[in-house]
């Protein structure tokens, strides 16, 4: 235990913590049920024990419903997966757009740095007329709305206007293959498809009428009846009929827009468990689960993560960085429905120079940024301190989330952008569109440690025998052992429940496994997570995570670009061994001083049996759309298997690299420098 503790440092406290949202809700279930919960704790024992916490959450960040529950949970069609809230009735986008006022709803940016702002009442607006015209085109309730957009206002419109009237709503990000889109869209099937016709990408244009007119072409006989396109991103200018004529079945947004009734905007009141998104995961090699999400779970959870976690409200500015085609895009666009402003942002933030960025998210005030370590360390790799190039004065809270945070990059990140700020890191998934573990508002911040696990979520970590050990310091595995309101309505096209009773419930009998790596600080009761269980390290029995290697090589960070450790254990081999790859940085050479240095300072942090059995330098290192190093693939790779990569990896060629690694023994008598144990 002490290995990943010992240098548990405390590098924040809450200021007024009895300010907190947190707390302020911690007082009210005391006042509402007559108890005596005193602390995080307390609360978080209650939340769990007591389905009743979810009444109250609803009650105090105030779900909008035309007909409000009167009973909380029943059984559902898959016994696994409850029904929550069976009699009420809402609308999502009636509770994204409850303000129609003047106020600050969004700001949408793009890399070339142009800016727009919209007001609530014109957001509310342009969901009107889109709405209008979907249902003039006979979409429907139930129906499947896709879109290959951008992070932007028509995104949010498009997603909003789809809600509104029930339809299901399902995005991928315009930089997916058209493979990785189809694999996606040809399960859900959808009725129409808004796409971009033109976006930018590190200051190029790229022209979508080719990858669209595909997507359209395969689709046609899956039920597809019209493909919208927006403006070209970069011109603002819309597709000329000749372009239009390569798509079938396709209209402008302008021609679109003209057909509605120019009616009011009507939200349809549905059931809470009605479905809202479907969103997918990112299997590396087969086809993605399409993973259906309801409308009240998705409002509930992750409004209850942004009010009390983050502490969001009207004054704030919130930017996430994300794309359409991933978890984090819906969990922005819930900042509406705490009535904040959320930023938009479109391109590549290092284009042209990540300073320019920087400098626009203190400009825009922004007070809750998301972000991920990958985006901090390149920051910190450029040699770039945030508060020295503009003021981060507004900022309140960073949460980081995509992979783990490391000890270093904790104290680097408080530093360097404003020693007040809540840091937090949040993990969870695609699968909940939501986190189990984050951040804890009335708690502090020790470097490393995720605060705790959030409210209402039993969270335990097993052994493999399903025993609790959390308390030991000891790492297992990350379980959810009672259900909450944004577990997944299904997969679709998964009738009986099959698929998904294989995919999370199976480890452990009727137990959520969300595969996750992760260790408790009995002390602190932070929680770090260690990496994805099927990607443990496992070498002479020692079990371990990459994060924990990575974790070192932080303070490598002027010579090491990029790195992946993976197990290596292939039909000949009797043990697994450690396979650590190295990206350099340009002009740092790959030579036996830095991998001993290397070696040293695992051996140091860690132990002697940390160490990996081998270092190698790469050209490059394989990430999926989402920006998570793809570690399973590699592994298998080197391993012996032969992979076809999905649309999900979106550097798929990377994964050739290491297909010579398998023949291991000729390679370390060329050019690789052995680690001595
Ligand atoms: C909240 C999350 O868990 C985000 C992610 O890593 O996909």
């Amino acid at each position: 235990m002490d290995g990943h503790f010992a240098q548990s440092k405390l590098i924040w406290s809450p200021p007024r913590p009895s300010y907190t949202s947190l707390e302020v809700f911690r007082r009210e279930v005391n006042r509402k049920h007559g108890l005596n919960l005193k602390d995080f704790h307390e609360l978080h024992k209650y939340s769990v024990e007591n389905y009743e916490f979810w009444m109250d959450v609803w009650e105090f960040i105030g779900i909008i419903s035309s007909v409000p529950p009167n009973k909380i949970v029943e059984e559902g069609r898959i016994k696994e997966l409850p029904t929550w809230f069976p009699g009420a009735r809402l609308n999502y986008a009636e509770n994204l757009l409850h303000r129609s006022d003047d106020g600050g709803a969004c700001i949408a940016a793009r890399e070339s740095g142009a800016v727009q702002h919209y007001t609530y009442r014109q957001l509310r607006e342009m969901v009107r007329k889109l709405a209008a015209a979907m249902r003039a085109n006979g979409v429907t309730k139930g129906d499947r709305v896709a879109a290959i957009v951008t992070n932007s206002i028509d995104a949010v419109v498009i997603a909003l206007a789809t809600a509104s009237i029930g339809a299901i709503f399902s995005s991928t990000a315009p930089d997916m293959g058209t493979q990785g889109i189809l694999d996606r869209y040809q399960q859900i099937k959808p009725k129409v498809i808004f796409s971009e016709s033109e976006v930018a990408w590190t200051g190029k244009t790229f022209d979508m009428v080719p990858k669209v007119s595909e997507v359209a072409k395969a689709l046609a006989t899956h039920g597809l009846q019209g493909v919208i396109l927006l403006p070209s991103v970069a011109s603002v200018k819309e597709l000329s009929a000749a372009q239009l004529g390569k798509i079938p079945k396709s209209v402008t947004m302008s021609a679109f827009l003209a057909t509605g009734d120019n009616g009011p905007l009507v939200f349809e009141q549905l059931p809470f468990n009605h479905p809202l998104y479907i969103l997918y995961s990112s299997g590396t090699t087969g086809p993605p689960k399409c993973i259906i999400h309801t409308a009240g779970g998705v409002l509930l959870q992750t409004k209850k993560e942004l009010r009390l976690s983050l502490g969001l409200n009207t004054d704030d500015t919130y930017f996430q960085f994300t794309t359409t085609g991933w978890m984090m895009w819906p969990y922005m666009l819930q900042g509406l429905a705490c009535g904040a402003r959320i930023v938009l942002f479109d391109g590549s933030p290092f284009y042209p120079d990540v300073r320019d960025f920087l400098r626009f998210l203190s400009r825009e005030s922004v007070s809750v940024f998301g972000t991920s370590p990958r985006f901090l360390s390149e920051v910190q790799g450029q040699g770039i301190e945030p508060s020295k190039l503009a003021s981060f004065a507004a900022l309140r809270v960073i949460s980081s989330t995509g992979s783990v945070l490391t000890p270093p990059m904790f104290e680097w990140t408080q530093q360097a952008f404003n020693p007040n700020v809540h840091l937090l890191s949040v993990s969870g998934g695609t699968d909940i569109c939501g986190g189990f573990v984050g951040g804890v508002a009335s708690s502090p911040v020790y470097a490393g440690e995720i605060q705790g696990k959030l409210l209402g979520m039993k969270v335990e970590i097993f052994d493999s025998d399903g025993k609790n050990i959390e308390d030991t310091g000891a790492p297992g595995e990350l379980v959810c052992t009672r259900p909450h309101p944004s577990l997944p309505l299904g997969f679709w096209g998964d009738d009986s429940g099959e698929r998904v009773r294989k995919a999370y419930f199976t480890t452990y009998p009727g137990v959520w496994h969300q595969g996750d790596f992760i260790v408790k600080n009995p002390k602190t009761q932070g929680l770090m997570i260690l990496g994805r269980s099927d990607g443990v390290l496992n070498p002479s029995g020692v079990r371990f995570g990459s994060a924990e290697i990575y974790s070192v090589l932080e303070d490598f960070s002027d010579a090491v670009d990029d790195s992946l450790c993976v197990g290596q254990r292939r039909p000949q081999d009797k043990d697994e061994r450690v396979l650590l790859f190295l990206k350099l940085r340009p002009d740092h050479p790959f030579d036996e001083t830095l991998v001993n240095r290397i070696r040293a300072a695992i051996r140091t942090a860690l132990s002697p049996r940390h160490v990996p059995a081998h270092i190698f330098e790469v050209d490059e290192i394989p990430y999926t759309v989402n920006g998570k190093k793809i570690e399973i693939a590699v592994k298998q790779i080197v391993s012996g298997s032969t992979l076809k990569p999905s649309g999900t990896v979106a550097n798929p060629e990377s994964l050739k690299l290491y297909y010579k690694f398998r023949d291991l023994e000729d390679l370390i008598h060329s050019n690789a420098i052995k680690a001595k144990l």
